[in-house]
């Protein structure tokens, strides 16, 4: 499908063995559409098949937005691609945990929404500390009810995970430092240094015992992955409804939403 066409939504380079897979959509922070989940999916495999490359690291072009989640232009009841809700989120998701190398998300702005759980689910992530961190779901209807809540509560604690999905607050990198989200915090002028150094040790590590370790961990939370479909289909009912629509609407009309009609 992608074989000799260049990416048109994200970039990817291999840099010593690291596949940098960079979304490429600035003027809307890095949300994602259809086409930019179909060639993130494609970019993980690929990196997964190719033996040269021992790391991955994802992140966001500019220094706005790491990713904003689901692009709320093109999100009308259903996004713009195939799958339950029109973006096949849950592939993307699988690929970032199944490829058997780690992932390294340089989170180099916002990461929001689907973004932020985008940032959850790699193995590890290091911040600028720029960066703003948080969910929006509920004011914008929507909700990831599986990775973005279950899984974060393992990270975070069920009172943390809690307040981020209740309160819709932004948190600075730092705070997300704190909660066990981030694994370091940069300034933002070395956050590709940082990630590029922590690409150079892994590097040096057996692929194998790699692999093995990223199995092993992913084990013990394999059954998130149902509670996730269960949730992806859930949440397609909710994006038919006018509750959800309002929360779309006020974000496309730049006002605050109001939900207390439903
Ligand atoms: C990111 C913000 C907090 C930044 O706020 P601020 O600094 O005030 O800047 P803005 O003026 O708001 O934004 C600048 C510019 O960017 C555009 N933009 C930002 N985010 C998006 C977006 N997501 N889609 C489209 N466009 C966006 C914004 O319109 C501005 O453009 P101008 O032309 O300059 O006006 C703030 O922007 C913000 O809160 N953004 C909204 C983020 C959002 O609503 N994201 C979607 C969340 S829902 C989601 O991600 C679901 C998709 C999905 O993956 C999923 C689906 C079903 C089940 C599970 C999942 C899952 O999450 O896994």
């Amino acid at each position: 499908m992608f074989a000799n066409t260049p990416y048109e939504d994200i970039t990817y380079e291999n840099r010593n063995g690291a596949a940098w897979i960079t979304i490429n959509r600035p003027k809307v922070y890095n949300a994602f559409r259809g086409k930019t989940i179909e060639e993130l999916i494609h970019a993980f495999l690929t990196a997964a098949s190719d033996k040269s490359v021992g790391v991955v690291v994802l992140t966001g072009s500019g220094d706005k937005a790491f990713c904003t989640g689901g692009d709320q232009s093109n999100h009308d009841g259903d996004y713009d691609g195939r799958g339950v809700v029109g973006l096949p989120i849950d592939e993307l998701q699988s690929a970032i945990r199944d490829i058997p190398k780690p992932v390294i998300a340089a989170v180099n702005g916002f990461a929001i929404g689907g973004g932020h759980v985008l940032a959850t689910i790699c193995d590890m992530t290091i911040a600028a500390d720029t960066a703003k961190m948080g969910q929006v779901g509920p004011k914008v209807g929507s909700v990831d009810a599986g990775w973005g809540t279950a899984y974060l509560a393992r990270i975070v604690g069920e009172k943390k995970a809690r307040e981020i999905w209740y309160m819709c607050k932004r948190y600075t990198a730092q705070e997300m430092m704190d909660m066990g989200l981030v694994n370091k915090v940069v300034p933002a002028a070395e956050l590709e240094a940082e990630v590029t150094s922590w690409c150079e040790t892994i590097m040096e590590h057996s692929p194998t015992a790699l692999a093995l370790a990223k199995r092993s961990f992913n084990c013990d939370s394999e059954s998130i992955r149902g509670i996730s479909m269960m949730g992806l289909n859930a949440v397609k009912l909710y994006y038919d409804t006018e509750e959800s629509k309002e929360g779309v609407n006020a974000f496309n009309e730049k006002r605050k939403p109001n939900f207390r009609q439903f």
